[in-house]
């Protein structure tokens, strides 16, 4: 087992900054969203219900028709198209690259090679090699055995079960990126640095879709972090990454109540869980 640091909400309420008078959506972060496909449309629309929620200055969607139409319908505050961004979200509710679509892979590719850290998931963890810029990944067990295959640090899922804080940390080491390996624990390792254990949540967030929230908290938080990334890398997208799980835990138990939740509910419950923690931290909100 590696030792491991414990997340606490107060941890989580250092990270979080509110709006200043001299703040606008661009200083706020805009954050690039490339997830969805024809086969799930929804990942799309839960992950940038969790960043606007979690105060993304601004999203910009890719993609193809139905998840385009969907969120624009939900959410006509995203901007679609290309444009500049200061991160990305991609791969949730995206195939791998066995059945990706040419526009796929071109948005797969314009993500990696924009210069600005990614936040990658599900469908886009076979392409982390073509980052130019730091990466955190949001796998699963399963989708973290899939990502080793290949590499020094091959695990089974059953493996990684066994041991997920050791595995993290094994996976960053191998893969170069910040890895937030999701669980009834979640662990969050960056390349050569002490692991982060975060349970914060409620064993109702194992539902489908709740990972793609996740990674929508995630990338607003990046896209708002540039400056802190810049300065101190890996170990400012670890503690980022240990922010989003901690909101996202804090979001389910308060959606939760003690009953069974949906996967957009988590998303809704983000906004008062973040004025909550400005307000522990001493950092009131505006
Ligand atoms: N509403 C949406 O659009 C959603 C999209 N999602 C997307 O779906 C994609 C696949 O995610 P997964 O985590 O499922 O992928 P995984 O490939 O890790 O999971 C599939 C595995 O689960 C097994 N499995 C399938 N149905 C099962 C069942 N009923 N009982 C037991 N085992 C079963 C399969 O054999 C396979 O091994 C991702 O891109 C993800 O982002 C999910 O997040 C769910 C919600
Ligand atoms: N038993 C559990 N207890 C607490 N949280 C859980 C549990 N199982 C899963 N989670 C959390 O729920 C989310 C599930 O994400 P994921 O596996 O990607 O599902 P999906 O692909 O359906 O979105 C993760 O944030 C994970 O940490």
């Amino acid at each position: 087992m590696t030792a491991e640091r414990v997340w606490t909400a107060d941890d989580a309420a250092r990270m979080l900054r509110a709006p200043v008078a001299g703040d606008d959506k661009y200083t706020r972060g805009v954050l690039g969203v490339a997830t969805g496909s024809e086969a799930f449309p929804g990942a799309a629309v839960l992950g940038v219900e969790g960043a606007i929620r979690a105060g993304a200055g601004m999203v910009r969607y890719l993609g193809p028709a139905t998840p385009t139409g969907l969120v624009l319908h939900r959410r006509p505050e995203v901007v679609l198209g290309e444009g500049r961004v200061q991160a990305w979200l991609v791969g949730s509710g995206m195939p791998g690259a066995a059945d990706r679509t040419q526009t796929d892979q071109q948005r797969v590719g314009l993500a990696f090679n924009d210069g600005v850290p990614v936040v990658a998931d599900a469908g886009a963890l076979d392409r982390i090699d073509a980052a130019t810029a730091p990466v955190v990944i949001t796998p699963h067990y399963r989708e973290l055995e899939r990502a080793l295959d290949r590499s020094s640090a091959a695990l089974t899922a059953a493996e990684i079960a066994a041991d997920a804080s050791t595995a993290a940390a094994r996976a960053a080491e191998a893969l170069g990126v910040t890895v937030l390996l999701k669980g009834a624990t979640t662990y969050v390792a960056a390349p050569g640095a002490e692991p982060i254990s975060v349970a914060l949540g409620t064993h109702w967030l194992a539902t489908a879709g709740s990972g793609d929230v996740l990674g929508g908290i995630l990338g607003a938080f990046v896209a708002g972090g540039t400056d802190l990334i810049g300065q101190r890398g890996h170990d400012a997208l670890a503690e980022l990454a240990a922010t989003a799980a901690a909101v996202h835990g804090l979001a389910g138990v308060a959606a939760s109540a003690g009953g069974p939740i949906a996967a957009l509910d988590i998303a809704h419950a983000v906004p008062a869980v973040i004025a909550g923690l400005l307000r522990g931290g001493g950092n009131p909100p505006r």
